[in-house]
């Protein structure tokens, strides 16, 4: 192990990769990484001012995110991708360019109104209700995907999980979007969320996943980069999973 120090403190791009402050640099790689990695795409680039332009928050996956997503739904090969949380459409969007058929589940009527102008002409169907109404429907119904997307409200991940996981083809992946905000709000890492309250180390849709046999998962923690809206690159990560 000290050997394995001294090589680090010695190796110029190693030391400086160890250095915490490169947190901050987030933006500077994310920045390049998108000049260098993302295309010019009308439907998207309509569908985020169209939102912003009804009202809806500015709370779509962000371009790297989305650029991850169409790298895995291509390496999947999803023909029939389900998301639960469709906001204006942005992340349809991505998957439906794939060449993916794309359900989506939003559970408010004017994200609902704002996603058909912003999808028009693209295979994507938008269900309107609660995903844990829905989501059985499908079930009812013999669907299966390839690929589901969950990024809708935080309370109810563990449950979407597991009804993706039902509704998901053997070797098809799961993704489950912002754990660690709920990890964090619900105490579930060992310290209170902002504004105190006790701090007890609760089960966390972590460990639920953990003990399900029906996946393998795993966890990747980002650092992402919002600005303008906030000045500094915030922590969050997503569970990738597929199903056995
Ligand atoms: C983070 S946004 C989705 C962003 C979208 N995936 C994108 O990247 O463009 C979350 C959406 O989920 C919807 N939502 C929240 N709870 C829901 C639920 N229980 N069932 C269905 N949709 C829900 C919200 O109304 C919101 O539009």
């Amino acid at each position: 192990m000290a050997e394995f120090i001294q090589k680090i403190s010695q190796t110029p791009e190693l030391k400086a990769i160890f250095n915490y402050e490169n947190f901050r640099l987030q933006p500077v790689f994310d920045k390049k990484a998108q000049a260098a990695f993302i295309r010019p795409n009308e439907s998207l680039d309509h569908a985020f001012k169209n939102s912003l332009a009804k009202g809806l928050p500015p709370i779509n996956v962000l371009p790297m995110a989305a650029q991850h997503l169409s790298v895995l739904t291509k390496l999947v090969g999803a023909k029939e991708v389900l998301e639960i949380g469709t906001l204006g459409g942005y992340s349809s969007i991505i998957f439906a360019q794939t060449g993916a058929k794309v359900t989506s589940i939003e559970i408010s009527p004017t994200h609902r109104d704002v996603a058909l102008e912003n999808v028009a002409g693209l295979p994507v169907d938008i269900l309107l209700g609660a995903a844990l109404d829905v989501l059985p429907k499908l079930a009812a119904e013999g669907r299966k995907f390839d690929l589901v997307f969950i990024d809708a409200d935080f309370d109810d991940q563990w449950e979407h999980f597991d009804w993706a996981v039902k509704l998901t083809r053997s070797g098809g992946g799961v993704f489950l979007d912002d754990v660690v905000p709920t990890m964090i709000k619900n105490g579930e890492v060992g310290f209170a969320a902002e504004g105190g309250g006790e701090v007890v180390e609760k089960r966390s849709v972590i460990e639920k996943i953990g003990e399900d046999k029906r996946v393998t998962a795993s966890f990747v923690p980002i650092v992402a980069n919002m600005r303008p809206v906030m000045p500094d690159p915030i922590m969050n990560g997503f569970v990738l999973a597929v199903v056995e």
